[in-house]
């Protein structure tokens, strides 16, 4: 099954002969591979048959099942084969990315979708189930790039994504800052008093708790929320609505029922941008830094941690910590010792200097004499609001 798949990866991806739709991908506990399946369409067939070998058929929509340890071997390959497009030409490209596929979580008209069109305008979106899908993607050489949701302004970090982005090995290579409009969306005919209850994406619902607090609306989660707008066109139930974006409603048929549903006005949500391979920093625009650390134990080590920032005038603009998760917690046992309990942390630091700079590069060099271990997750131009 594995051997023959190859043929059609490269196929895709020297010839361009074939356009991927819809990825999915998931791994099984034992890290490998447990299942993988797009759908692709065949572009115009310029290129002779023969070089389609062995898929001479129609690809609408196929599913490779059981891989075998050749996935590395897979991988391998995939890794040898010309790239497509480098991240520095597609970053800030004049062309509007618009030889780019931009992978994203959700169905069309979610607002990952929107970040990735105000990154690359003229991009061919790839809209995955999962986000980790959306990583697989741009590691498979199947698109080049990947937009995911990092941060909410009112809602916080998405921190999935902060695990997800030290589980693969993705550069950010930028970063989009979306205003998020949502709307309450509904059948054609329906008002908004019909509505009892409504779907969308958590993140979404929890932008809005105290809106639709106030119009006693129950709340269901779905897995993005044009997803929810798709479920309310198809189910046909005049009581429910969907939280999603204007563009959705467009999409999927509905009526815009009620507009900023947000509780905060500055609903801004931050995407990174992801790419197989780093961009060199320009020197005319500002520019962060992402890092991800782990600390030796002991007193005050956090502290010198971020004095090497503080020793060079560099800003830190965002802390995340995460536990880690294969070391999620070590607990000191209290009637045996007094000392306080440890958590291993991982620490997400983002601050505003470039790689190129010497006081970033001595920071990092002075941070490694407290750190377990130091990954820089990519530096990229700071956006401002679109
Ligand atoms: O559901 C979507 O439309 C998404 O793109 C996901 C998502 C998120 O994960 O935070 C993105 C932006 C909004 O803040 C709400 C939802």
């Amino acid at each position: 099954m594995f051997s023959k798949a190859l043929p059609l990866w490269s196929g895709i991806y020297v010839s361009d002969v074939v356009v991927v739709n819809k990825i999915s991908y998931s791994w099984h506990s034992n890290g490998r591979v447990g299942s993988f399946s797009l759908s692709a369409q065949r572009r115009e067939t310029q290129v002779e048959d023969d070089k389609l070998w062995p898929y001479k058929q129609d690809l609408g929509s196929l599913s490779l099942n059981q891989f075998t340890d050749e996935s590395t071997l897979f991988l391998k390959d995939l890794n040898s084969l010309p790239k497509p497009l480098s991240a520095s030409e597609l970053s800030f490209s004049s062309n509007g990315g618009a030889k780019a596929r931009v992978a994203h979580q959700g169905v069309p008209g979610a607002y990952s979708e929107a970040a990735a069109l105000e990154a690359y305008p003229k991009c061919e979106t790839v809209p995955c189930d999962q986000f980790e899908d959306a990583f697989k993607a741009v590691e498979l050489c199947l698109v080049d790039k990947a937009v995911l949701p990092i941060e909410n302004f009112v809602g916080g970090s998405i921190h999935c994504n902060y695990d997800l982005l030290l589980q693969h090995r993705l550069h950010i290579v930028g970063e989009v800052k979306l205003a998020v409009n949502h709307c309450l969306l509904g059948l054609p005919g329906v008002r908004k008093e019909d509505i009892k209850r409504v779907l969308s994406h958590p993140q979404a619902l929890s932008q809005c708790e105290m809106t639709l607090n106030k119009l006693g609306i129950v709340r269901v989660n779905a897995n993005n929320t044009a997803a929810a707008a798709q479920i309310v066109a198809a189910d046909g139930k005049r009581d429910t609505g969907a939280i999603a974006s204007s563009r959705a409603a467009e999409i999927y048929g509905l009526n815009i029922l009620a507009e900023r549903m947000q509780d905060d006005s500055n609903n801004i949500t931050r995407f990174l941008i992801l790419a197989r391979e780093p961009i060199i920093p320009r020197t005319d625009r500002l520019h962060k830094t992402s890092i991800v650390v782990t600390l030796e134990e002991g007193p005050g080590t956090l502290f010198k941690a971020l004095a090497v920032f503080a020793l060079r005038e560099i800003k830190l603009l965002k802390i995340e910590s995460r536990p880690k998760t294969e070391c999620p917690l070590r607990v000191v046992n209290d009637s045996h010792n007094r000392s306080a309990k440890h958590f291993d942390y991982l620490f997400y630091i983002d601050f505003e200097a470039s790689m190129t700079e010497p006081r970033a590069q001595y920071a990092l060099g002075h941070l490694q004499e407290f750190a377990k271990f130091i990954r820089v997750l990519g530096c990229y131009p700071v956006s401002t609001v679109q």
